[in-house]
């Protein structure tokens, strides 16, 4: 198993800087995640790790080695990508065989190593299928196989899933991430997907404009994010312009419109600056108009089959409520609305007023 550090790492492309700067430490084993918008840097990075693009600046090292420079057939990685990239005139074996061949492993070897790789992802009675006599995800499958079967130090899959459908993408996401704990690679995943990124990750590293914003575990990520920026890209966010009034003890107080006060610990990265204040749908309660810390006026109902969201009209803006189908609140009624003080997550805001406004 290997370690993978980035150290500053920039990739410019003409004026274009892709990469401005971008430091990150894998662990052994570890799962991460490169989450973000179109043109964010996210397939840039798995290049230079692969050795597919030269950095500009900064360092790649593999445990304690640079491997910046090397060629990408020297820095023992596995890759998959969005397309399948199998060779369409070679058999599954065929193409599980060739990257073998070329690193010279002896025949019975090779034949021992195919066997298990196909065992792994479960494809063993189609090895000697062409590729398009496979489906989409069993065509992944085989790309996953071919990735490991080289036994590399590091697994880089750049957006695997693109191509399948909904539900094909649900399966391939815990078959992946079984695959990933049971052979225990290092893997970089790159997708613009949050859900899968959340699914499937250790790690989630969110990154903009060629920057990482966060690294952090799923639960840190989605409960709380460094940025407003982040609170967004990441799950649904009710992003509230409160009056935040910093407190002696290292918490925050949170003044709502009909004057009830919430206590709420003040986050390390709030440090300075304006704040505004998070809350995710599902941990906002909808209760009697009078039961509740602020009123509103329910806009719109959207019923999924799973829950109810309800787009709420109130004195600090629009707020997105999700509620269990058990409720039953019809579009102009007049609710309330609770907000559980450990949820809510105040998140530095470029835009929001300074502190302590009232
Ligand atoms: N070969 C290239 N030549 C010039 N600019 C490039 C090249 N490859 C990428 N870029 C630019 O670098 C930036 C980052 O691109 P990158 O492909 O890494 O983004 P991404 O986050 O992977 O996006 P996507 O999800 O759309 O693939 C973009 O502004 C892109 O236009």
């Amino acid at each position: 198993m290997t370690e993978v550090s980035l150290r500053s790492l920039v990739k410019r492309y003409g004026k274009t800087e892709a990469l401005k700067g971008i430091s990150l430490h894998v662990r052994h084993g570890e799962f991460v995640s490169l989450l973000g918008p179109s043109g964010c840097g996210k397939s840039t990075t798995l290049k230079c790790i692969a050795g597919f693009e030269e950095v500009s600046g900064g360092q790649i090292l593999f445990d304690e080695r640079d491997i910046s420079r090397k060629l990408p057939e020297d820095r023992d990685i596995g890759m998959v990508f969005q397309s399948y990239a199998l060779f369409p005139h070679m058999t599954v074996a065929q193409n599980l065989a060739f990257g073998l061949e070329m690193r010279r492993v002896p025949k019975v070897e090779i034949a021992e190593r195919i066997a298990r790789a196909m065992d792994m992802v479960q494809l063993s009675a189609h090895a000697e299928r062409y590729p398009k006599a496979l489906s989409g995800g069993q065509q992944q499958r085989v790309a996953l196989a071919r990735a490991l079967v080289i036994e590399p130090a590091i697994l880089l899959l750049d957006e695997p899933l693109a191509n399948l459908d909904a539900k094909l993408r649900d399966e391939m996401r815990g078959f992946i991430r079984d695959l990933q704990k049971r052979v225990g690679i290092t893997t970089l995943y790159v997708t613009h997907d949050q859900g899968e990124a959340m699914t499937m990750s250790d790690r989630v590293v969110v990154m903009f404009d060629g920057q990482i914003a966060q690294a952090a575990s799923p639960e840190e990520i989605y409960d709380h994010p460094t940025s407003e920026r982040v609170a967004r890209f990441v799950g649904n966010a009710n992003i509230l312009d409160l009056a935040v009034s910093p407190r002696g003890d290292g918490q925050l107080d949170l003044v709502l419109p009909g004057g009830h006060l919430l206590r709420v610990e003040r986050p390390a990265c709030g440090a300075g600056g304006g704040m505004r204040v998070m809350a995710r749908p599902e941990q906002i309660a909808l209760t009697e108009p009078a039961a509740g810390q602020i009123g509103g006026r329910v806009a719109k109902r959207y019923f999924s089959g799973r829950h109810v969201e309800y787009h709420v009209e109130t004195d600090v803006g629009p707020v997105v409520v999700v509620a269990p189908t058990t409720h039953a609140v019809r579009e102009g009624e007049a609710v309330g609305l609770r907000f559980d003080p450990q949820r809510l997550w105040p998140v530095p805001s470029a835009e929001a007023p300074a502190e302590g406004r009232e």
